[in-house]
């Protein structure tokens, strides 16, 4: 069974609330991955999102650009990546997704690119520029390999396109909580809690609530409405600034959901 599976099983068993952090492949050279995984998961982290650096990337915020500038001028490569996360595999035993635009998978040939990644022990994939009408350019190959897709909705998705596409997803939903691109948020839109229990009410998988969260707070906040949640740039911001500490009361806050629930 595919560890995002077998963990989101593990997760319903016990009412737990997940935490999805983001990093950014080679921010710091492809050398620090491995250990940026291997102090996630220690931290407690449910799966890691591993992002490939990309040129154009239209839905992330300055953080994320900035690393994934950072990552580019290291050299790194969406092969390179590959090949590091299969080095880390044996040791880690967290599902490791990653997130990638299509433009890098398309050069590196999407068959090509599903196959290596599931030798390399890759779980999941979430690609933001892929439409669900798209999907048959990659969702044949991923289930043919097992390596699952994970589908995201936004706050102006109709409740039948949620439908859909929760009917379609695996893994889990991602439910992005902002109108626009990746980075930390003062402020969410009213609407959020309620929008989260509309995906959650009609998804047969877990939803988690991604974009903008990037404090102890917004993560017990919004664990109320959903599931888990994703955090991207504030988790790229602190281990740039070496606040490993700061990573893990964040993580811990989902974990305190646990132990209350
Ligand atoms: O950075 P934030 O606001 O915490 O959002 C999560 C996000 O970074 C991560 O999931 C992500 C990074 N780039 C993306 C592009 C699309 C969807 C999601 C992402």
């Amino acid at each position: 069974m595919n560890r995002i599976e077998k963990v989101m099983r593990r997760i319903k068993e016990n009412n737990e609330k997940a935490f999805i952090p983001y990093i950014m492949a080679g921010d710091e050279g492809l050398d620090a991955l491995p250990k940026q995984i291997t102090f996630l998961e220690k931290a407690g982290a449910t799966a890691i999102e591993i992002g490939i650096p990309f040129s154009d990337p239209v839905a992330d915020g300055p953080v994320i650009q900035a690393a994934g500038i950072r990552a580019l001028q290291e050299g790194t490569t969406l092969k390179a990546v590959i090949q590091t996360m299969a080095g880390v595999r044996p040791i880690v035993h967290v599902p490791l997704i990653i997130m990638t635009y299509m433009n890098p998978i398309i050069a590196y040939g999407i068959e090509k690119f599903i196959e290596d990644s599931y030798h390399a022990g890759v779980d999941g994939l979430i690609l933001p520029d892929l439409p669900v009408e798209e999907e048959g350019l990659v969702a044949p190959l991923a289930e043919k390999y097992g390596v699952e897709i994970i589908r995201l909705v936004t706050l102006t998705s109709p409740l039948e396109r949620i439908k859909e596409i929760s009917s379609k997803g695996k893994g889990f939903i991602y439910a992005v909580t902002v109108k626009g691109i990746t980075g930390a948020r003062n402020r969410f839109d009213k609407q959020v809690g309620e929008h989260l229990q509309r995906v959650k009410s009609v998804s047969s998988l877990p939803v988690f609530a991604g974009f903008g969260i990037s404090t102890p707070l917004h993560v017990k906040e919004m664990n109320r409405y959903c599931d888990g949640v994703i955090v991207g740039s504030k988790i790229v911001e602190l281990f740039r600034e070496k606040e490993l500490s700061a990573i893990e009361e964040l993580i811990k806050a989902a974990n305190i959901m646990r132990t209350i629930k």
